[in-house]
């Protein structure tokens, strides 16, 4: 089910997707865990794919970058600026992977290495994709790290994953995201692990990235409606492995059309709603 995707899709450049996925199968254990999945991303647009644990959100995100767990099996269509990617030789698919579309996780820790300083780590895919001298990388790590909020850069570079806190990780596995500039961003419950206040923070930043010059499309997994409003401007619903619905954000809000997004919107509104009087406690 889709709805008003002119009202999502504004502006000549959307009409170039810059991602297209097209009947995409994970097979895993036997089971295909997602099961037919389409969607186009068009440049700089902000979608969420929203849906209950297990409903196939973060397979469809590893899918896309070539990131399935050993034994799973993706089929079907991931084409990024028309070139198809499934099927791709791992080393031609790596050549995406951080330079093109590239992805943040729940917990940074495991996307970064506790045994290397953080400069070295941010400054690996610029080494790698882009080519730049050991000097240029560090002196760009130091760049980004301060677009990702650090007031000291030059001495966070310095430090190893375990000594910064975790919304400070999570700002380092952006910064190592965003190095090279890709296309798509793919988001994976990027706060979920977080404390509320930082929580806000790193989605104050998301934003900020999202509203900044030659932004990536980006790609917002959470199971929170709410967290996704925020961000997206649409977003798809996934149940059992399939998208069931997929609308502009207003229109999923005021207007959910499957029992799933009736579920999602009422929960994220039920948690909205301040304590009705007779809930309160009473206090003496
Ligand atoms: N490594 C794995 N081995 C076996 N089954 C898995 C594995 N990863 C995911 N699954 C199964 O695949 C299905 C989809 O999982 P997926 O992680 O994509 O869901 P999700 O919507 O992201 O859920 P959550 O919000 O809890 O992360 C689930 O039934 C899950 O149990």
């Amino acid at each position: 089910m889709e709805r008003g995707q002119a009202c999502v899709a504004t502006g000549a450049e959307h009409d170039r997707p810059v991602l297209e996925v097209e009947g995409l199968t994970v097979e895993l254990g036997g089971r295909r865990v997602v099961d037919g999945v389409d969607f186009r991303l068009g440049r700089g647009e902000r979608r969420g794919v929203i849906g209950e644990s297990g409903s196939g959100k973060s397979l469809t995100g590893l899918a896309l970058l070539g990131l399935l767990p050993t034994g799973a099996r993706a089929g079907g269509s991931v084409r990024f600026d028309g070139e198809e990617l499934l099927g791709l030789p791992e080393s031609r698919r790596a050549q995406f992977r951080g330079a093109s579309i590239a992805m943040v996780f729940q917990d940074a820790l495991s996307a970064l290495n506790p045994l290397v300083r953080v400069g070295r780590q941010v400054a690996e895919p610029l080494r790698r994709h882009r080519g730049l001298a050991r000097s240029e990388a560090h002196a760009a790590a130091i760049e980004m790290l301060a677009r990702v909020g650090f007031s000291d850069p030059e001495r966070a570079v310095r430090c190893c994953p375990p000594q910064l806190s975790g919304g400070q990780r999570q700002r380092v596995a952006l910064a190592m995201a965003l190095a090279c500039r890709p296309a798509v961003l793919v988001a994976d419950e990027p706060t979920t692990a977080l404390d509320v206040t930082v929580q806000a923070d790193i989605l104050a930043l998301l934003t900020d990235i999202a509203d900044g010059d030659d932004a990536p499309a980006l790609l917002f997994i959470s199971h929170d409606l709410a967290v996704v409003a925020q961000l997206c401007s649409s977003a798809m619903v996934m149940h059992n492995g399939t998208i069931v619905e997929h609308a502009p954000m207003t229109d999923l809000i005021r207007a959910p059309q499957h029992p799933q997004t009736v579920e999602l919107v009422e929960s994220a509104l039920s948690l909205e709603a301040p304590p009705r009087h007779h809930e309160r406690k009473a206090v003496s």
